[in-house]
């Protein structure tokens, strides 16, 4: 299934890199509104000292008016932006620079204004933990919870009543619709919420369904590589129980942020957390919880943080042992909007651009679940571009508004 990367530079002239450069784009908002928005609601919610509220304001107005610059010479990751992650974007203004690149950085830059990579009071201390943690306590949660145990499902049915593969195209849907719960998203006005299987502009449950029976005949590993925590990581977890409680996964690697990052995304402690909650929950949330903890003692789910879930690149660029991991799993699934466009790679592609194509380099079987909350797309058919575009939606919204989501899969 492996096939030659297309030479850069051909790939370059047909689908350019999106950059933030374009007045009124879906980036340059993401500078100029998402990012100051993030700044000062960093800095309410925590009594960081002058020092920390300094950098970050100068981190933000560099990011506007300057150009980007080096980490520090004393950064423990130093030589990964300066090494191996360097693709000579150093020296310019920040929205020259491809966007995943740039925003990739900016959040490694925050980390280091907030004192959470530096020694120091600061520390570990994830800067965005106030939001995730009022999240993750919401009544939403304890309704979503409490729903499991009765008429939540499709026609009103409580999910025992449904076959294995009603529950399976269930549990998708909620891990699916849960990454519209992004806290990055809500900065500037997404909307929270679920939308139905008519809001998917790519529906490939079937395939995604004959995957997991096949996974689940080779007694397979399956990876889920997460995106938000709170209430993204609920559904997933839970469909992670189901996977391995229907035999689908023997196994399942559930890879995950190894810091902070792009406000909400999952790390350890955010499993942890949402560990926590499930077990500490009533009926079949606590139960559900209790299975997935023994999992993870016994080693049938085991959390991998590694370093490049966190790189400004593509999942081309992987290192040997993340491709290793990835090709010797029956299925890897890939949650949400960022690790979509590190999975496609984050380029103006033609959105009829098959979703084969585009992740040809995968070492072995791929799914994405995702909600369009950027630019890029891949994978449409062509009534459905076309439709989308004419139905009062001209100017692109549907691409970035989390109004449509997508489920695509390469066998
Ligand atoms: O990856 P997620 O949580 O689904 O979405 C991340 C996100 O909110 O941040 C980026 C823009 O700032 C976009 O990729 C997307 O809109």
């Amino acid at each position: 299934m492996e096939r030659r990367e297309p030479e850069a530079a051909d790939t370059e002239a047909a689908a350019p890199e999106i950059l933030g450069n374009v007045p009124g784009s879906f980036p340059w908002g993401v500078w100029h509104d998402r990012h100051p928005a993030l700044v000062e609601r960093l800095l309410h919610a925590t009594p960081y000292g002058p020092g920390e509220r300094q950098a970050l304001r100068d981190l933000l107005a560099e990011t506007l008016d300057g150009v980007i610059q080096p980490l520090p010479a004393s950064a423990r990751d130093r030589e990964l932006w300066h090494g191996d992650w360097d693709r000579g974007h150093f020296g310019k203004r920040w929205t020259d620079a491809p966007f995943l690149w740039a925003e990739s950085y900016f959040y490694r830059r925050l980390r280091e204004a907030l004192g959470y990579s530096v020694p120091g009071p600061w520390r570990g201390i994830d800067p965005f933990a106030p939001m995730k943690d009022a999240e993750l306590a919401g009544d939403t949660v304890d309704g979503e919870l409490a729903a499991l145990d009765g008429g939540s499902g499709p026609g009103g049915r409580s999910p025992d009543e449904l076959s294995p593969d009603e529950r399976t195209d269930a549990l998708v849907l909620a891990a699916l619709w849960g990454n519209r719960a992004d806290l990055g998203f809500r900065i500037t006005g997404g909307e929270p919420g679920a939308g139905g299987a008519e809001s998917l502009v790519a529906d490939e449950r079937p395939a995604l369904r004959e995957l997991l029976r096949a996974a689940g005949e080779r007694r397979g590993r399956i990876v889920l590589v997460a995106d938000n925590a709170g209430r993204e990581l609920i559904p997933d977890l839970l469909l992670i129980d189901h996977l391995l409680l229907t035999g689908a996964a023997a196994e399942v690697a559930l890879h995950v942020k190894p810091h902070p990052y792009y406000v909400s995304d999952a790390t350890t402690a955010d499993v942890l957390a949402g560990l926590r909650r499930l077990v500490a929950a009533p009926g079949t949330a606590g139960e559900t919880g209790r299975r997935l903890w023994e999992a993870m003692s016994t080693g049938r789910l085991a959390v991998r943080a590694h370093a490049f879930s966190c790189a400004p690149l593509t999942y081309a660029a992987m290192p040997g042992d993340l491709r290793a991991d990835f090709g010797t799993a029956a299925l890897t699934i890939f949650k949400g909007d960022l690790n979509y466009r590190r999975l496609v790679g984050d380029r103006d592609w033609p959105a009829t651009i098959p979703f084969a194509e585009v992740t040809g380099y995968f070492p072995g079987p791929v799914a994405a679940l995702r909600t369009l909350k950027s630019d890029v797309v891949t994978g449409l058919g062509r009534r459905v571009l076309d439709t989308l575009d004419a139905g009062g939606a001209a100017d692109g919204a549907w691409r970035t508004d989390g109004s449509r989501a997508l489920v695509q899969v390469r066998p």
